[in-house]
């Protein structure tokens, strides 16, 4: 999913397209890439926090896609971002809540 649309995006860098938005993206600078990516993110929260699926799903398949150029302008490929998830894979997470502080 995040490869297709990293794939689409450096296609774009590569080949310029006249009205594409992700040339657009490309040439305002990563500022505006990453204001988009903020962006979408709180419509995530907020969709999710309405508990509106619709909205939830496309809210999320709008910062995929804002990730992928974010990506594609920073030099990380989706590869690096994958070789760290299965680093994570299978430890088990140890969290908990942090004890009372007693005395200040
Ligand atoms: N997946 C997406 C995708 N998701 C969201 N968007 C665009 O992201 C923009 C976000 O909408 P907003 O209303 O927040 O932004 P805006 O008001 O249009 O613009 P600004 O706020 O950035 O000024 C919309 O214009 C959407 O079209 C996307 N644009 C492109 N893609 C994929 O990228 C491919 C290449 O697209 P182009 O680069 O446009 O050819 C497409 O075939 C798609 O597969």
């Amino acid at each position: 999913m995040i490869n297709d649309l990293y794939n689409q995006a450096m296609a774009r860098k590569k080949e310029p397209k006249s009205g594409s938005y992700t040339n657009y993206l490309f040439d305002k600078g990563l500022d505006k890439i990453l204001k988009k990516v903020g962006e979408e993110a709180t419509e995530v929260v907020i969709a999710a926090k309405n508990a509106d699926k619709a909205e939830i799903a496309n809210e999320t398949a709008d910062i995929f896609y804002h990730i992928a150029v974010m990506l594609a302008e920073t030099g990380v490929t989706p590869l690096e971002v994958q070789a760290v998830l299965e680093e994570r894979h299978g430890k088990q997470s140890n969290v908990h809540d942090r004890s009372e502080i007693q005395e200040y």
